[in-house]
Order: C-alpha cells, then structure tokens, then sequence
C-alpha cells in the first residue's frame, strides 16, 4: 500500500523499540536463553512464511491446551483454523499476536515469528506487535464513540500525524462500509446494524496498518446477509493483509480461506491448501470433521 497519508510504514518497523517491555504475564519457558534481538526487518523477508509457528506449546495453569505446534501462514492468503471446540483454535490465534499472555498464571513454549521476527522475544514490544497484528473478535465491540473517533482512535493514539480525514475514509473503503457511512460519519457507532458495527470494527483495526489480521469467528454473531458482506471485506483484504481466521462454519472456511489447518485436543492435524482440506483429506480425522461426522 503506498499512501501521501502515512507519516510511517508500522509495516516495516521492527518488533522491538528502544524502550523494550517484557512484563507481559505469561512466563516464557524459552525467556532464560532467548537471544537479543536481532532487528530484523519485514522488507527483508519476502518469499518467506509471513508468520512461523514452531513447535508451539501453550498452558492455562496446568492446562495444556496446545500441544507442539508447527505451521506456516503465508502472505497475502486467508488462512482458516478450524475443529471441534475446545481444540485449541482461539488459542492458536492470541498468542499470534500475545493476546494470551495477558491471562494470569499461562506459559508458553516455543517460537512464533513475524517475517522472521521472535514476536516473543524479550526485546520486542507487545504493543508493536499488536499493532502488526491486529484482531477482530466474535462480537462487534465498537467503543461509545461516533463512527469517525472509533476508525482514529488506534492510529491517533500511534501518533498517527498525516490526513486523519484520508486515513479514515480509505480503512471505511477497505472494510466495504464507506458507502453505507459517509453521509453520518459523527454519529454514534451503536446507531450501526450488528454487520456494520463489525465492518466498523475491521476498519478500525484496518487505520493503524497491521500487516496481519486475525479474526475469531467474526461472522458468527450475524445473519446470513451480513455474514456475505463480512466475507466479501475479507475476500478484498487479502490483496493488502494476512488473514488468519477462526471459523466453526465448514462452508465459510471452503468458501473465503486458501489454506486450511484443522486442530484437535491441541495439536495440529492438518494444513494443506482449502480445497484438499475438503475434497482430499489425509487424514481420517480431518475427513469426519469437514463431513460433519463429529464436532
Ligand atoms: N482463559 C482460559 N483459562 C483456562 N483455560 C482456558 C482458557 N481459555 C481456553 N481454555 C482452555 O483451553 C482449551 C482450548 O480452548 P480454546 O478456546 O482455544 O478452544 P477453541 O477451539 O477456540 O474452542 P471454541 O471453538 O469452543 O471457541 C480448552 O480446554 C479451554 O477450556
């Protein structure tokens, strides 16, 4: 994306700023002999996995809820995470961008990279990475504020200094809402339909520039039209973003994802382009899953 409107690229900065913070609450069992940051930058990196997961495992306690995980999300693809639930989808998704460690008493193990960045490494900034990688949740979540002020607010408080006026109007373009808000723009979000409070909320995530963007089941609150409109934002967005997406809709994921991962109890069973996923599975399990025999 090339824009007159932007005073920074978030895209190419690095994980880590000059005033590092590490007092995340998630214990990193790898912490004692991580190495220091090495800076490396997202430019540098194309050609290669956008984001890395290596042998990823994930506690709640003593709850072990992922268990050796390994996988690669490419670039500029929708990447759908589905199975039975409680098999670790959500989970997955947080701690691709260290929402997790904000829950009291969870450890995680092993790496997860950004073009090539330790997104856990103890140098780099939780807040930057955030900010690289963005999430949308299940239910819209608009703030009390006007449709304007919720699209400024994260890149105002990034210190965003160019045309807040062009920066809005294009995160509304990309979210497919422009149309539909340009006439009443100060008024409240919450005068919005539930569909369009969550195209509100992609395009919120959308004005601080994330590389990635995550998304936990972001239809699964609305109906059948508005599912359409959120799917068709998120067909467009893979031009400009990596999608990851959690779904427990088989017909949404054959539909809007490139490639599919399927988890049970914890683990990674299956990763392969969508449409094997669905018409050729390896593995028994994924087969009884995408054909609505268990889950
Ligand atoms: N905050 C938490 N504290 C303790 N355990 C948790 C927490 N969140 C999730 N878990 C546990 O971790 C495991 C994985 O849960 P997770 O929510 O990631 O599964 P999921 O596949 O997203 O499920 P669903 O499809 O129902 O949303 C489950 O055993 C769950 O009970």
């Amino acid at each position: 994306m090339t824009d007159s409107t932007k005073t920074s690229n978030p895209r190419t900065e690095p994980l880590a700023e000059t005033d590092p913070r590490t007092n995340g609450a998630a214990a990193h069992r790898g912490d004692e002999a991580a190495e220091p940051s090495q800076a490396i930058r997202a430019s540098e990196h194309s050609g290669m996995a956008k984001i890395r997961v290596e042998d990823l495992n994930f506690w709640y306690g003593d709850t072990h809820a992922l268990k050796g995980i390994t996988m690669d999300i490419q670039p500029n693809r929708v990447t759908a995470l589905i199975g039975p639930s409680g098999c670790g989808k959500s989970t997955l998704l947080r701690c691709m961008n260290r929402m997790n460690e904000l829950i009291q008493g969870t450890t995680l193990e092993g790496r997860i990279t950004l073009d090539g960045q330790d997104i856990y490494d103890r140098k780099a900034d939780p807040v930057m990475v955030r900010r690289r990688i963005g999430m949308v949740f299940q239910k819209p979540n608009p703030f009390p504020k006007t449709i304007y002020k919720n699209v400024a607010w994260g890149a105002k408080i990034n210190g965003f200094t160019g045309d807040m006026d062009a920066l809005v109007e294009r995160s509304l373009r990309q979210a497919a809402l422009w149309d539909e808000v340009k006439d009443r723009l100060g008024a409240p979000a919450y005068d919005l339909s539930g569909g369009q409070q969550q195209r509100l909320c992609i395009a919120r995530t959308l004005a601080v520039e994330p590389d990635v963007v995550l998304m936990d089941e972001p239809a699964s609150a609305l109906d059948p039209i508005a599912t359409s409109k959120v799917e068709e934002t998120i067909t467009e967005l893979k031009n400009d973003y990596t999608i990851i997406i959690v779904t427990h809709n088989m017909q949404q994921a054959s539909r809007i994802s490139d490639e599919t991962a399927f988890l049970y109890m914890g683990k990674l069973v299956e990763m392969n382009r969508t449409d094997q996923i669905f018409t050729r599975p390896q593995n028994d399990r994924t087969e009884a899953y995408v054909t609505g025999r268990f889950g």
